[in-house]
């Protein structure tokens, strides 16, 4: 069964007439101009369908009656020209409004991009959130989809819905009955489409996680960082399999959408033949029986050919509407995902020095069960260097995350200076630490902008190279042709350079560095140094620091001598805490950890 593990959510439903003029408002705000196309598009849209029933009528009475060859030539010159002028400006007006239209769809974009950058961090690690971001995208994907497309049918709809007035009163002077059947026909017809549209729609969530995980595969097959594994491992067999599982799914669910497609065009059809051999009888029985003259039939013969596919495409136009509502819900739905909402007047932090406490911290990450800590209790003193040490999976990074407030803790509470946390302002917090994580986040822009993460016009190119120094990066940087302005990577200059693990790890100590924030914290960042390297960093950073605190995480114990306390976390608990010299006398699980590094130092050594 496709489904799978793949889960159904809700999402927030609006009417199709909200989503209209929540379009509407936002064309409204993003390009004005779009409106003024709009007028005479719709203007010219609405009386093109009349020049082809009206000029061949009137050409046919002349050719049945008076027959003046002037007359005749007028008619057909104006009719051509009539048709001509009014195709044209609807051509042109389309070229003209369209970049508009993309225009629009680009400020919606931006709408989603800016929600996935500031949206709380915990979403950025919660897979339900991750798919509605695929899914909201779809909205936005191409010109006739989503917002744009529900733009352009609007566009079209009005015009239709004045032609529509047209049509139903030269209809209505033939017969009231033929009509109410033809509009009958094409209500049947715009129920069937929509159920089909809507079938597809609810297929969304399966197919957005298959797309996800698919999009995931695709990305390590092409992503030159995994080739190692790919062919060392023996893994790319096993990857391009479940590759094509995922398309797989997802074929046969295009291919069940298209069946429905099939059988509703087959009753399309069928409703179609009916139609024409009706009226078209009708109309010939008038003829014969002399209640129409022939231009009238020639007249009524077009209506009705035209309003039957004008009213079709009006409701298949109604029906894609209604679907692109769906997707536009889903969009909306993102976009207005509430986030915690931080209070406003939030306290400044205060200017240091800091104390931080851990006061009885339990904390779980959201969707899960399992605590990563129970009742945690630490202080870090101020100018304090500290140590985290324990196995994998213990917490380290976790404790990392809460004291910066990338997470709010479950139970408890994180106190600065004797103040929660919570009290602060969010961004102003931010700014007071420097943090270098595990995985190394480098930007394909220069040298200096990654160091710097500012303009160019606002770096200060001294403190970059001082900081480019610190972290041990200087004679490499200063080796290349544009210094500190050669690109990282080759995605957008071609004379970008590739930089090695330990590289990229330094270029993110000088990130730190240059930011100076008052709290330091270095996750792991030198596990692709070699051990000079990490000797010198920690010196650097040891005397960069001062008196700010400064929490080191290391499996490598050799760096905890830098440190003034040490604490080692097993399961979720601060087993032991204390100086290297307190830990190694207590002579547990720290002095234990030390001796075995220490053992293999040493026969490294010998
Ligand atoms: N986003 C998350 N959602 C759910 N559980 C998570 C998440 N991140 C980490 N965990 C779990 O929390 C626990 C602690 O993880 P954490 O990354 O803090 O460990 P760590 O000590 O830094 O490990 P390592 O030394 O391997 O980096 C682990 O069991 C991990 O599986």
């Amino acid at each position: 069964m496709i489904k799978g593990d793949f889960m159904k959510r809700e999402v927030s439903k609006y009417t199709t007439w909200q989503n209209v003029v929540y379009v509407i408002q936002g064309a409204w705000k993003y390009d004005k101009k779009v409106f003024g196309y709009f007028g005479v598009y719709t203007f010219l849209a609405s009386i093109q369908p009349f020049i082809l029933i009206f000029f061949p009528k009137w050409i046919l009475e002349e050719l049945l009656g008076a027959k003046r060859l002037e007359q005749l030539v007028a008619l057909l010159v104006s009719f051509f020209l009539v048709a001509a002028v009014v195709g044209f400006f609807t051509t042109w007006l389309r070229s003209l409004y369209f970049p508009h239209m993309i225009k629009i769809r680009f400020e919606f974009i931006r709408k989603h991009q800016e929600k996935c950058m500031m949206t709380n961090f915990k979403n950025t690690e919660d897979a339900d959130f991750l798919n509605d971001m695929e899914t909201a995208f779809r909205c936005l994907g191409s010109n006739d989809i989503g917002i744009e497309g529900m733009l352009h049918k609007l566009f079209a709809l009005v015009g239709n819905l004045i032609a529509l007035g047209g049509y139903v009163t030269i209809i209505a002077t033939l017969n009231i009955w033929v009509l109410l059947y033809l509009v009958v026909n094409v209500i049947i017809s715009y129920f069937i489409t929509f159920r089909v549209k809507k079938y597809e729609h609810d297929q969304k969530d399966i197919i957005s996680e298959n797309d996800r995980r698919s999009n995931y595969l695709y990305h390590v097959m092409y992503d030159f960082s995994y080739g190692k594994e790919l062919r060392l491992l023996g893994i790319r067999d096993w990857i391009a399999e479940r590759f094509v599982e995922y398309k797989n799914r997802r074929l046969t669910i295009h291919k069940k959408i298209k069946w429905k497609y099939f059988n509703v065009g087959l009753v399309d059809i069928s409703l179609l033949v009916i139609r024409e051999v009706v009226i078209y009888s009708y109309l010939i029985y008038l003829v014969m029986n002399k209640q129409i003259s022939i231009p009238d039939f020639t007249m009524y013969f077009t209506t009705v050919a035209g309003f039957a596919g004008w009213m079709t495409m009006m409701m298949k136009d109604l029906a894609y509407m209604r679907a692109q509502n769906l997707n536009i819900c889903d969009y909306r739905s993102f976009i207005e995902k509430e986030e915690e909402v931080e209070q406003t007047h939030k306290m400044s932090v205060p200017e240091g020095p800091y104390t931080f406490e851990f006061r009885d911290v339990s904390f779980k990450y959201p969707n899960s069960e399992k605590y990563v800590y129970k009742h945690l209790n630490l202080i870090i003193h101020s100018g304090e260097k500290l140590a985290i040490v324990g196995h994998n999976g213990a917490g380290k990074t976790t404790f990392v995350k809460l004291l910066c407030r990338l997470y709010d803790v479950t139970d408890g509470e994180i106190l600065l200076n004797g103040i929660n946390i919570k009290c602060f302002d969010k961004q102003e917090y931010y700014k007071k630490f420097s943090v270098v994580f595990q995985e190394i986040k480098t930007l394909a822009f220069s040298v200096a902008e990654n160091v710097a993460l500012q303009e160019k016009e606002h770096i200060n190119y001294a403190k970059v190279a001082q900081v480019l120094e610190e972290a041990g990066m200087s004679k490499k940087i200063e080796s290349l042709k544009r210094g500190v302005h050669t690109a990282i990577q080759k995605i957008l200059d071609d004379e970008g350079i590739e930089l090695s693990g330990g590289e990229n790890q330094k270029i993110a100590i000088a990130r730190a560095l240059y930011k100076n924030g008052e709290i330091m914290i270095l996750d792991e960042p030198t596990a692709a140094l070699d051990a000079l390297a990490e000797h010198e960093i920690y010196m650097n950073f040891n005397q960069m620091v001062q008196n700010k605190i400064a929490i080191y995480i290391s499996h490598r114990l050799a760096s905890t001598q830098f440190c003034d306390r040490i604490a080692m976390f097993e399961q979720g608990k601060l087993v032991e805490y204390g100086t290297h010299d307190e830990l190694m006398e207590l002579n547990e699980k720290y002095a234990d950890m030390f001796a075995v590094q220490a053992k293999y130092y040493q026969e490294e050594g010998a």
